[in-house]
């Protein structure tokens, strides 16, 4: 079986919630394909040696790519770790990320507790991938 296919996006002041996040949960994290925004996947690989496939920044339009790989059936899960409190210059652009997980009844969590759940349902599928 393929590896889940993973993205990985922090608005900056969650930034370090989603580092320490991937970091108790490596153990799954390590299985996957995983896919990011461009800091947040160089936080990642400088923080936690992760391979991370890093696309632009998402102000720069890297929540649309990261939309375009959704589209393309190229993602199953995406963790988008928001910052509800502080508005962003692209907010349209991460509606349309969001919207996409909708249509594509893509797993989309947006907290951390809805985080913890997906990656149980991941373990779930890796281990399920063993037998
Ligand atoms: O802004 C983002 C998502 O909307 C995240 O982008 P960066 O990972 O490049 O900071």
């Amino acid at each position: 079986m393929e590896k889940p296919r993973v993205a990985l996006i922090a608005h900056d002041k969650k930034k370090i919630d989603l580092i320490m996040f991937v970091k108790e949960n490596i153990e799954t994290f390590k299985f996957c394909e995983l896919y990011a925004t461009g800091t947040t996947g160089k936080f990642l690989r400088e923080k936690l040696s992760l391979p991370v496939n890093a696309v632009h920044s998402g102000p720069l339009g890297g929540d649309i790519q990261i939309g375009a790989l959704l589209v393309e059936g190229k993602m199953d899960f995406v963790i988008f770790l928001r910052d509800p409190l502080t508005a962003q210059p692209h907010e349209p652009d991460i509606s349309a990320l969001m919207r996409v997980c909708d249509v594509l009844n893509i797993p989309l969590a947006t907290n951390l507790a809805t985080a913890e759940a997906l990656v149980v349902e991941i373990k779930s599928i890796l281990k399920s991938s063993e037998l």
